[in-house]
């Protein structure tokens, strides 16, 4: 497994799997590889001759409100658990220096240089909570993209915008890679496995599935009656929400439930076979560290 810490390195890697007709999966990431991560290395893997994973804290889809500083980073873990997968050719550890030529600040008012807006698919959902949030990741994918230069590249659903962002990108921009999305990891209890659930206290930890049964009751609620209505649907999630948040301590709150459209990603007053229901709880007392859990499923009779 080569490690690659400056662009330059790694397009003389690249070149050479061209040179050998070597197809390349890609796999972006912020670090702090869990099974998800890992469960998409095993897809890149079985589709392509290599796999590239990038790990990339990046600044641009953060505001100065937001976790930058305090994000989970281990290097030192993820190289030992990249290295015992076995299946990866490449990693790539860009420095902020080198992947924002004209500096970065999160503040998007002080920003300068290249930025790529989606525009239509970024605004509603996760992009109404975090207005930054798709300009960042979109602006950050592109440059990756034009770096590994991948044949695929893969996604897990549980950023389900994300995905919907970025192929509008890749169609939008002519780029050459296909991008493929996988399902979401969970745990046992059917919380998604995510870096951040390492914020959670273990009682926080105990009621963090509340989002995944909220939805799976909408969900159950829709399958049972397929012209229920939409407050129905969303009604049944909302219903399991506020009873875990009238139970813990640990102050639950509903930030958004949604209903929408899997192509236009707006809300939908009707749902039908692949209508995407998500939505996005905070756990944590207002003042201290407050985590945000983000869900979804697509619905299917
Ligand atoms: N539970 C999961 N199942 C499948 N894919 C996942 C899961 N969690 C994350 N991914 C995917 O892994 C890729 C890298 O995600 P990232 O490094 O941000 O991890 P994360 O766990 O989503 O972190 P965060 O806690 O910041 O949301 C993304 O495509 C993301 O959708
Ligand atoms: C795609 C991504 C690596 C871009 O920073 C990030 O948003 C993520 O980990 O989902
Ligand atoms: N997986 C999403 C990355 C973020 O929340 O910044």
């Amino acid at each position: 497994m080569k490690v690659f810490k400056t662009i330059d390195q790694f397009r003389q890697w690249r070149r050479n799997e061209f040179l050998e007709a070597r197809s390349v999966g890609f796999v972006p990431t912020m670090g702090a590889l869990h099974a998800g991560h890992t469960g998409l290395i095993d897809h890149a893997k079985s589709e392509n001759d290599s796999v590239v994973v990038s790990i990339f804290v990046n600044p641009a889809q953060f505001a100065p409100t937001e976790d930058f500083d305090s994000y989970p980073r281990s290097w030192e873990t993820d190289k030992i658990k990249l290295q015992e997968k076995g299946k990866v050719d490449a990693v790539l550890l860009p420095l902020i220096a080198e992947m924002y030529p004209s500096g970065i600040t999160l503040d998007v008012s002080q920003q300068q240089g290249t930025f790529v807006h989606v525009q239509g698919l970024s605004h509603q959902l996760e992009g109404k909570a975090r207005p930054h949030f798709f300009r960042g990741v979109a602006t950050v994918v592109s440059k990756l993209f034009n770096i590994v230069q991948p044949e695929t590249a893969y996604f897990g659903q549980k950023d389900i915008q994300q995905t919907v962002v970025l192929k509008a990108l890749v169609r939008d921009l002519l780029i050459p890679t296909t991008v493929r999305v996988f399902p979401t990891l969970r745990e046992d209890d059917g919380l998604a496995l995510s870096s951040r659930n390492a914020y959670l206290s273990p009682d926080q930890r105990k009621h963090a599935n509340a989002l995944w049964r909220g939805l799976s009751a909408a969900r159950d609620v829709y399958l049972s009656h397929k012209d229920s209505s939409r407050d129905e649907i969303l009604g049944a999630a909302q219903k399991i929400i506020d009873e875990v948040s009238q139970l813990t301590q640990c102050e639950v709150e509903l930030e958004y439930i949604s209903m929408a459209s899997p192509e236009t990603l707006l809300e939908v007053g009707k749902a039908v076979d692949g209508t995407i229901l998500s939505g996005a709880m905070r756990i944590g007392k207002k003042g201290q560290l407050v985590t945000r859990i983000i869900d979804n499923l697509i619905l299917e009779s």
